[in-house]
């Protein structure tokens, strides 16, 4: 039994088998352990070249004893009570210096809480990329002490997708910050993919395109600027086949859409921190409405199927839309990220966020290099009010009002581009209607208002009666 092991890794399903082919290919001895032995007993086995790096053990006190001091054991297991429970399980077998890492989609909150527990050393870490990515290089959103941090950074760097040499890892801050990163990342995930299915509704009961010319249609626009794994795998979505009939594979999926409850975190706590994500908020709106698979049934029984055939938008208007959507979205993502830096304490670092999410993660597109750039040249202002998005929004943002106009003259549902483009005009427009709300309010509660004389707490003649 090795006693040297660099790092330990519990919990060998679909990312922790991965992630600990790609610590070993990296060069770095590893013990592993998972819960149930002959999956472990099957990693060992399957291991091939890498066999001679990794250390299987079929007990915590082996999985311990494997790894030279002071351990460093990654969790990627389940978040939430595996989490706890592998901790509690553990820490009796460790020394005090010795520290785990939650590389699991835990909630920050949880990671907050474990950090600062008295039990031990602890980083929370996101990691992004799926199985791909944590096999041959995820991005890597590390939380918690600096110092512990530098005792697993060159094996984060190691292992993390490279941007042109630069590796998609990095410190975000303390405590849970790691982890509120990644859950802000899968919040953008979940509105970058809403978008791109609500175009794809547009081309098929819209335009009434077939599958494989779908495909073609983001095979294409991942030639431009929309270039991002989500356009590129949405594209081979599109001309997959199912394996038994042969049909488009998308044609005998239902499309009631999953959730393990990251995107929905993002939103709920984008309300503690009063920061708008409504693009996001959209799209967990729509995944829980897709589930809701009878009413719709009844829905259409009832009232009829909503969408029609049209062909007002051609493909290059949707294309831009789809732009102007997508940088919409990735606004409230990093508004939301400036908020949780300003209520936390933290200084989540803007740009190089958008620098560790070029490669390696599910959100990767070109235009995130751009956005690194903006967000470093303009520090603390919204994407979408810098130079560079500004300009590529004022080209873009009439595409957006035809795509959502024609869609809901003809009956194409589009929460996520329609609540993008109802920030992009609230976001641009000095004086709103809230005027009215203040008055309501006033008027039921006597909450007061605000004068335009700049007065503050005043009443209507209501108050005076
Ligand atoms: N799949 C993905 O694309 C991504 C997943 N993640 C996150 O990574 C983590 C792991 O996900 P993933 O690999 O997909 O999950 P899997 O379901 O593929 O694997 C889960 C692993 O955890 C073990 N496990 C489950 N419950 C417990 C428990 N109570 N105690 C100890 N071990 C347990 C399983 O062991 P056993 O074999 O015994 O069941 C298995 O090894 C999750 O937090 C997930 O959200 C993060 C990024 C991407
Ligand atoms: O973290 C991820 C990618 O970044 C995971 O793939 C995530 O679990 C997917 O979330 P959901 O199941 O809610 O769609």
């Amino acid at each position: 039994m090795s006693e040297d092991a660099r790092i330990g890794l519990i919990g060998l399903g679909t990312m922790g088998a991965a992630l600990a082919s790609n610590i070993a290919e990296k060069g770095f001895d590893i013990a592993v352990f998972n819960r149930t032995t002959q999956v472990t007993r099957d990693f060992a086995a399957q291991a091939g070249d890498l066999a001679a790096r990794i250390t299987p053990t079929e007990s915590l006190e082996d999985l311990v004893a494997a790894i030279a001091k002071p351990r460093a054991i990654i969790l990627m297991v389940p978040a939430g009570d595996a989490v706890d429970a592998q901790i509690d399980a553990l820490r009796p077998l460790l020394d005090d210096d010795d520290l785990i890492i939650d590389c699991g989609n835990a909630n920050f909150q949880d990671t907050d809480r474990r950090v600062e527990a008295a039990t031990g050393p602890f980083l929370g870490v996101g990691v992004s990329g799926g199985e791909e990515g944590a096999r041959h290089g995820p991005s890597i959103m590390g939380g918690g002490k600096a110092d512990l941090w530098a005792r697993v950074e060159d094996i984060m760097t190691a292992i993390a997708a490279k941007h042109e040499g630069d590796p998609c890892a990095a410190l975000m801050g303390p405590g849970g910050a790691g982890h509120f990163v990644k859950m802000v990342h899968n919040g953008i995930e979940y509105a970058d993919m809403q978008m791109i299915a609500e175009v794809y509704g547009i081309l098929r009961d819209g335009h009434g395109m077939d599958y494989d010319s779908i495909g073609d249609v983001f095979a294409e626009w991942n030639k431009g600027p929309l270039e991002s794994y989500l356009i590129e795998i949405s594209g081979k979505v599109a001309h997959a086949k199912d394996l038994a009939t042969g049909a488009p594979l998308l044609s005998v999926i239902v499309d009631a859409a999953g959730q393990k409850g990251t995107g929905r975190w993002t939103v709920i706590e984008a309300q503690h921190r009063l920061a708008p994500v409504p693009a996001i908020e959209a799209a967990v709106v729509a995944r829980n409405l897709s589930a809701r698979l009878e009413e719709r049934a009844k829905g259409q029984e009832v009232f009829g199927a909503a969408p029609q055939a049209f062909d007002g938008l051609d493909l290059t208007t949707l294309e831009k839309g789809l732009m102007a959507g997508k940088i919409l979205c990735y606004a409230q993502g990093f508004e939301m990220l400036s908020a949780a830096t300003r209520d936390f304490g933290w200084d989540l670092p803007m740009s190089r966020i958008a620098q560790i999410w070029r490669q390696g993660c599910i959100i990767r597109s070109s235009m995130l290099d751009d956005m690194a750039s903006t967000l470093n040249a303009e520090p603390g202002v919204n994407l979408m009010f810098t130079d560079h998005f500004a300009a590529i929004l004022r080209d873009t943002h009439g595409a957006l009002r035809q795509v959502v106009a024609q869609a809901a003259l003809n009956g194409h549902p589009l929460p996520a581009l329609s609540s993008g483009l109802a920030y992009f005009d609230m976001m641009r427009t000095t004086r709103g209607t809230a005027d009215m709300v203040q008055g309501q309010r006033d008027f039921f509660g006597l909450h007061g208002f605000v004068h335009t004389n700049g007065k503050t707490g005043q009443h209507g003649p209501w108050a005076k009666g």
